[in-house]
């Protein structure tokens, strides 16, 4: 019998194992030189904590809400593409676990099952997450379909004029499905018969002249409200509260896009310290651990969404793959909050960890 899977990061290898290495490959890859995706994980590592003792930890409550909606942990899962290259049933089966864990779930505008589909399936707490077509009123009837459904916030992600470069899906001629929720709304037919197909329909298909001034347009088709993922400086993090979004996702899209862009962790107190508590910070990237997410709690983050590790557990084991790796992060960040000296969310400070920069300022 294969031994007992102790942490989120084995289920890598498992999902390796069980799929078609252009599957894989897509999940797993990052941008060029994956610069950023070494460094999304390693720069959690350089961030140690300041335990406090002493103080009652016999009950831990890890509760928080997002957006006012109440979670069981500031866990979410992060909008993710093509779930059936993992499992049969895709969206679905992610969907099922999220509602199972109550957990948020961030559904991917290039997901493989129908926003009627995923809505129906189950009673998790949804977000969609867009990107803007060509076609404005594509994007409009999306977001409409979602609201209709009962999704209860639209993530934009502002980080995709362009597909990045992504060489193993260069190497694998990796192939475009259509996105589900795109059949009969559009035809795309990406030709190029060179690359990733993927790149190709993402070219065709986003619009690269996506603008501060159409979050106007967005909020005008919709009354759901808005969060921008992909915002990486204090600057973006302005303009987003100047146009009246409901919450930042700090986000290089798991280090998929533009390399070279910094670790997600590196940049969040940046985005925190700008935006002043006026609307919720979430954050994604390299989160792997508990530890991980206390980390990002006590540097502002109101909660983390997990991308890959979701996938890994798919592929592997289906809903209950996903279920395990929720729930692992979950007892994992527990045992952190036990053992630092904070029994609830709120408990989680500044001054329970120590950055780089803090040791840095530590030596002037
Ligand atoms: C295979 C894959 C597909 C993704 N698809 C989307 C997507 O459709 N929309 C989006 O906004 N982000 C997408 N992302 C980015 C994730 O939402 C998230 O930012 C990232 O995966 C977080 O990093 P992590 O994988 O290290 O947890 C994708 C990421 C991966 C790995
Ligand atoms: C056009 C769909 C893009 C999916 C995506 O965002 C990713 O693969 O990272």
């Amino acid at each position: 019998m294969a031994s007992e899977l102790v942490n989120v990061n084995e289920f890598q290898e498992l999902a390796r194992r069980a799929l078609p290495k252009m599957y894989f490959d897509y999940y797993n890859g990052g941008a060029e030189d994956e610069h950023t995706l070494r460094e999304n994980t390693e720069a959690f590592r350089r961030i140690t904590f300041r335990p406090r003792v002493l103080l009652d930890v016999s009950r831990i409550d890890m509760s928080t809400t997002i957006l006012g909606y109440p979670t069981s942990a500031p866990i979410m899962i992060a909008p993710t593409g093509l779930h059936k290259f993992a499992h049969p049933e895709g969206e679905v089966a992610t969907a099922r676990a999220a509602a199972a864990c109550n957990t948020i779930m961030a559904m991917s505008f290039a997901a493989d099952c129908t926003l009627e589909e995923v809505a129906s399936s189950c009673n998790a707490i949804r977000f969609f997450q867009i990107y803007v077509c060509k076609r404005r009123d594509v994007t409009a009837v999306l977001v409409q379909r979602a609201e209709r459904n009962g999704f209860k916030a639209i993530m934009l992600t502002v980080d995709t004029p362009r597909l990045g470069r992504r060489e193993a899906d260069i190497k694998n001629k990796m192939i475009a499905p259509q996105p589900k929720n795109l059949e009969v709304l559009l035809s795309t037919e990406a030709v190029s018969d060179t690359g990733s197909k993927f790149a190709a329909f993402a070219a065709e298909t986003l619009d690269p002249s996506l603008c501060w001034k159409d979050i106007d347009w967005l909020r005008s088709v919709t009354s759901l409200p808005i969060l921008v993922k992909g915002v990486l400086t204090a600057e973006d993090a302005i303009k987003a509260m100047e146009v009246g979004v409901a919450g930042i996702v700090v986000s290089n899209h798991g280090a998929r896009q533009l390399d070279y862009s910094p670790a997600t962790i590196t940049v969040l107190e940046e985005v925190v310290r700008a935006v002043g508590g006026k609307i919720p910070v979430l954050i994604d990237g390299g989160v792997r651990r508990g530890t991980d997410i206390f980390k990002a709690l006590a540097l502002g983050a109101q909660a983390v969404m997990i991308g890959r590790p979701v996938l890994y557990g798919l592929a592997a084991k289906g809903e209950n793959g996903v279920r395990r790796v929720i729930e692992m992060l979950k007892d994992e960040l527990e045992l952190t909050m036990a053992l630092s000296g904070c029994p609830t969310v709120k408990d989680i400070t500044r001054s329970h960890v120590r950055t780089e920069y803090d040791r840095f300022n530590c030596r002037l």
